[in-house]
């Protein structure tokens, strides 16, 4: 997936708005989720070996806040022949225009079923995995438990969902090293001060991040009875629970 450099917060905004997922972000997505959270492209191939795993012929598998695509095309390459269908669900529509370019590049036999919607309209069913690749922490935190009580209720038994997210730690000693370490990855990928603080006052009213035992918590709460993390960087991790 080609993507022009990510310069949104390299000048200086008279008032930053709050961080959207508009057309001028979508243009630049890859570079910048890349560059700002450690990991993703090991996430987004893991995610693709997962299903090889878990996906069940005759089933559907979710993509939820599927952006451009990567976690969809993922998993389709590993799911060949199985008679599945991917559902791939976005509400920006910048987002999910360029999501269809993506997907028209490749050929493969499993359909996918883009929608331009929000997740909490999403009716769950048949569904072996079902995936929220930092999507989940854009959600307005009330409305979490009942978006995961739902998936849950969709899944097959045996079915998993895979949430990757941006953790939150309760304790500040380690809050504060781990998230110089992050700070650290951004600058190295070529992000500037200004960039950074920018781009941090843009994300404060709309990513609101849970702590890893808040994600447990809501787990047991929907019904999982299997929950763990699989990957960690910094305050970065992908957890998969199973029904
Ligand atoms: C950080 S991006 C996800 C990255 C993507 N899953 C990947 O693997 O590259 C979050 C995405 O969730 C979408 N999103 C946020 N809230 C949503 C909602 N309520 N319904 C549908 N999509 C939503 C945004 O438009 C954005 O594209
Ligand atoms: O925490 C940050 O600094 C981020 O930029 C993280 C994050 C994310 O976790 O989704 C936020 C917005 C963009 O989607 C890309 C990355």
């Amino acid at each position: 997936m080609n993507s022009s450099q990510d310069t949104i917060y390299a000048t200086m905004h008279d008032q930053v708005a709050d961080f959207t997922f508009d057309d001028r972000v979508a243009g630049v997505f890859s570079d910048m989720i890349k560059r700002s959270v450690p990991g993703y492209g090991q996430i987004v191939n893991t995610i693709g070996d997962f299903a090889k795993r878990l996906v069940t012929h005759n089933s559907q598998v979710y993509d939820l806040g599927c952006s451009l695509g990567a976690a969809t095309l993922s998993i389709r390459r590993h799911i060949e022949n199985r008679q599945c269908r991917i559902i791939a669900v976005d509400n920006s529509a910048a987002m999910v225009e360029r999501c269809r370019e993506n997907l028209a590049a490749y050929v493969s036999n499993t359909p996918v079923e883009l929608l331009c919607a929000d997740i909490r309209d999403i009716t769950f069913e048949n569904a072996s995995l079902v995936v929220l690749n930092f999507t989940l922490q854009f959600l307005p935190p009330a409305e979490r438990d009942t978006l995961l009580t739902r998936i849950y209720q969709g899944l097959l038994p045996g079915g998993a969902l895979i949430i990757s997210e941006k953790l939150r730690f309760e304790d500040a000693t380690i809050q504060q090293l781990i998230e110089a370490q992050h700070l650290d990855f951004k600058r190295a990928n070529g992000y500037s001060e200004l960039e950074i603080s920018q781009k941090r006052s843009a994300l404060e009213n709309v990513m609101k991040t849970d702590t890893l035992e808040q994600h447990y918590a809501r787990f047991a709460k929907a019904g999982f009875q299997h929950a763990n993390l699989w990957f960690q960087c910094f305050n970065f991790a992908s957890m998969v629970a199973i029904k």
